[in-house]
């Protein structure tokens, strides 16, 4: 951790506990009249020191946005955004800042070396080069030039950029896209590292086992407005709801109308149901088919309940 910074972290009115970056009531809009897209609307989002906060979202959902908004790339519409209790785009507050963004812009023709080495420039007390390397799992690429390396491993540079400035919050757009699982594993470890270590992390991703996996903090984000908050378990309570499998005849259209049912599929004889509570569907099927068999009941993974946060009741055939 950077012990020269003389910035202190922001203290915020929630109980005085320390906010690295916060929105407070932040939208953003694109383009003007009939075709304004409202990317965020109304966003509240808090980070604090030593937390893992995963931000999930179905695509367009606002997170990339919502993300631009916390490092300074993108001015709010209304509302406002703080970084260290500055204007995120001053470079005091920028300084303790590490991004991986989704799009880099490095240049092709610089050495992994060479690219490290002017990121670290930029930084008052950077980690120190080795430390860079091995937390972005970079040794022997050293000496590659970054258009001749496999997009993995691209990531992994970009990874190291972000952390080159020893940095007190880190910000990671999808950091795990185009990873093999040895390297995913290995930055899921560095990042649990970094947040015990008392920086605040920050990641978009699609793997929602890797929120599971990861995330102190979950933030389900849908059409520019957070629909849940709370740890991976407090989510997935959200959905209140438990997942019913059963060999039955019921008709699946039939079932998707039962009261507490958000979502129903059928996969030949099997009818799925992700439901609020499981006995009065199971009350339910064995009433219109007594001869439904093979029944499961069980709770629903992070995804699921995400799905049901994110979509209205949902019928496939
Ligand atoms: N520069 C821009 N100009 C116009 N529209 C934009 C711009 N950036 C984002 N949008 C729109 O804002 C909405 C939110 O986009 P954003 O990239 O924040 O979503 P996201 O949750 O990160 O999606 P994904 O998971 O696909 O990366 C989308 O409808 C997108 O098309």
């Amino acid at each position: 951790m950077t012990t020269t910074q003389q910035t202190p972290v922001h203290p915020t009115a929630a109980h005085g506990i320390p906010v690295l970056a916060e929105l407070l009531g932040v939208s953003k809009q694109f383009g003007k009249g009939p075709a304004t897209v409202h990317a965020v609307r109304g966003l509240d989002l808090q980070v604090r020191p030593g937390e893992l906060l995963a931000l999930l979202g179905p695509n367009g959902a606002g997170k990339s946005t919502a993300i631009g908004m916390v490092t300074g790339l993108t001015a709010p519409t209304s509302g406002s955004a703080r970084l260290f209790g500055r204007d995120p785009r001053d470079v005091r507050a920028r300084r303790r800042l590490g991004v991986m963004l989704q799009a880099s812009g490095v240049p092709d023709t610089l050495r992994v070396r060479e690219l490290l080495t002017q990121f670290r420039g930029y930084y008052p007390a950077p980690l120190p080069m080795a430390q860079v390397v091995t937390a972005a799992g970079l040794d022997g690429l050293e000496g590659r030039m970054f258009g001749e390396l496999s997009g993995g491993q691209q990531r992994r540079v970009l990874f190291g950029i972000a952390l080159a400035g020893d940095p007190d919050l880190l910000v990671f757009d999808e950091p795990t896209t185009g990873l093999d699982v040895e390297a995913r594993r290995g930055l899921w470890s560095t990042l649990r590292g970094l947040a015990r270590s008392g920086r605040g992390v920050v990641l978009t991703t699609h793997y929602l086992e890797e929120a599971d996996a990861l995330a102190d903090r979950v933030v389900v984000i849908d059409r520019g407005v957070v629909i849940a908050e709370g740890g991976p378990d407090e989510i997935k309570a959200r959905v209140p709801g438990r997942r019913v499998r059963a060999r039955t005849s019921v008709d699946l259209a039939v079932a998707s109308r039962w009261p507490g049912v958000a979502r129903a599929s059928r996969e030949g004889p099997w009818l799925e149901l992700l439901a609020a509570s499981a006995e009065p569907v199971l009350r339910a099927l064995l009433d219109r088919d007594p001869s439904t068999t093979g029944v499961t009941v069980t709770e629903p993974s992070l995804e699921e309940a995400f799905l049901a946060l994110t979509s209205t009741t949902e019928a496939t055939r």
